[in-house]
């Protein structure tokens, strides 16, 4: 299905929306079931899809009285980007499912509110084209292709675009089982196709008799015998930082810095492995074993500005969005994004002033009741 543009009613609705749920409902409505499907599904059974969100509603909060709060800095930066408030946007498939301006409208969204996006190996808009709309404010999501060479030309053309980060999803050798897409046979619309990766031709060519598109589309194309051993040959490629983007254990938190790299907490959203602990829960261990030798950043589950702290408290630098951004582009393209980072970028100040708390620098473990 070809995507209308939000209508004046719809853009209004999106104004006055106050909070992530309403713009969430805003998007769903708009969307099509081929796209919803692929957009809300996690992994088998949503055990993990789940706890993302629980365990950010189960900590409890300690705040503090009788400070001046006055004035509240939410300002941050990761890896020397300057942050306005410590969200930025998490790489996710196909935007063009979402809105006819894709990529394009959430890269500017990001910048215009001084946010950062970062732009999935399978976007429908061609590098290059979202670099120049995100003005500096980008980070590219790599996934290791089986074909080096075209992996190679992937990251020469991110780094040309203005790339300020490389993140290397490491959680997905194979593709979970979203089962929604597989019993309705998911698949991307004629219109739209992975520039980066293949062309039209090419994504028309993969079986869709059994199931999943995407999945199949996904199999082919991805090495899956990556390892820690194989970092060295990413190293050479790349002057830029590189975020290892699917860590949740401590073990792993330890091999990364020991390769040099940062570490993004996540579990893909509960879309990979289910049963998988929530991201919050793997942070604690991830941090003590980072211990301030590398950058840590977490997504999952993330709608809220106490679930930004209480991520902060546990040793985030920063926190990404995955489906909360991809509702408000469906809701309305670029200001639906943009509506979706204030209204967090709000929450986190209020709830900073709430806690007693001027600055994410005053933002430690002491403001949770563990
Ligand atoms: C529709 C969709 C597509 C995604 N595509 C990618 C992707 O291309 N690369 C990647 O590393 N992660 C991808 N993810 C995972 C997100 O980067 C992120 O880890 C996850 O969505 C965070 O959880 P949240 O949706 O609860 O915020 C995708 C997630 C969704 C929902
Ligand atoms: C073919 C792109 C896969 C995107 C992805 O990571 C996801 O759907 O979770």
């Amino acid at each position: 299905m070809t995507l209308t543009l939000p209508t004046e009613e719809q853009q209004q609705a999106l104004a006055r929306a106050v909070n992530l749920a309403e713009i969430e409902a805003l998007g769903r409505a708009r969307l099509d079931q081929n796209a919803l499907d692929y957009y809300v599904s996690g992994a088998n059974d949503g055990h993990t899809l789940r706890a993302n969100r629980e365990d950010f509603a189960r900590i409890r909060l300690r705040p503090r009285m009788l400070v001046d709060v006055s004035s509240i800095d939410t300002s941050t930066d990761v890896l020397g980007l300057p942050l306005d408030f410590p969200v930025g946007v998490a790489p996710s498939a196909f935007h063009g499912l979402a809105h006819p301006d894709a990529e394009r409208a959430t890269a500017r969204a990001a910048a215009s509110v001084g946010s950062v996006m970062t732009l999935s190996t399978f976007s429908n808009t061609p590098i290059a084209d979202v670099g120049a709309a995100a003005g500096g404010r980008f980070w590219f999501q790599l996934y290791l292709l089986a074909d080096r060479e075209l992996s190679r030309q992937i990251i020469a053309q991110a780094e040309a675009a203005g790339a300020r980060a490389l993140v290397f999803t490491v959680d997905a050798p194979y593709l979970g089982r979203r089962e929604a897409n597989e019993r309705r046979r998911f698949a991307l619309p004629p219109h739209l196709s992975a520039p980066n990766v293949a062309s039209r031709e090419t994504l028309a060519g993969v079986d869709t008799d059994t199931g999943s598109q995407l999945t199949h589309y996904f199999q082919h194309l991805v090495d899956k015998s990556f390892t820690w051993a194989d970092l060295g040959w990413l190293r050479q490629q790349t002057e830029l930082p590189i975020v290892l983007k699917g860590i949740l254990t401590a073990e792993d938190a330890e091999l990364a810095v020991q390769h040099g790299c940062h570490i993004w907490v996540s579990n893909h959203g509960g879309r990979q492995l289910d049963t998988a602990v929530s991201a919050l829960a793997a942070l604690p261990e991830i941090a003590d074993a980072v211990a301030g030798r590398a950058e840590i950043y977490l997504d999952g589950g993330v709608s809220r500005g106490t679930d930004v702290l209480k991520a902060i408290a546990l040793g985030a630098q920063a926190v990404f969005l995955g489906r909360p951004a991809l509702w408000g582009l469906a809701a309305g393209g670029e200001a639906g994004v943009r509506r979706v980072l204030e209204l967090l970028r709000d929450e986190v100040r209020l709830a900073l002033a709430l806690s007693g708390r001027q600055n994410l620098a005053q933002v430690g473990r002491d403001l949770l009741k563990l």
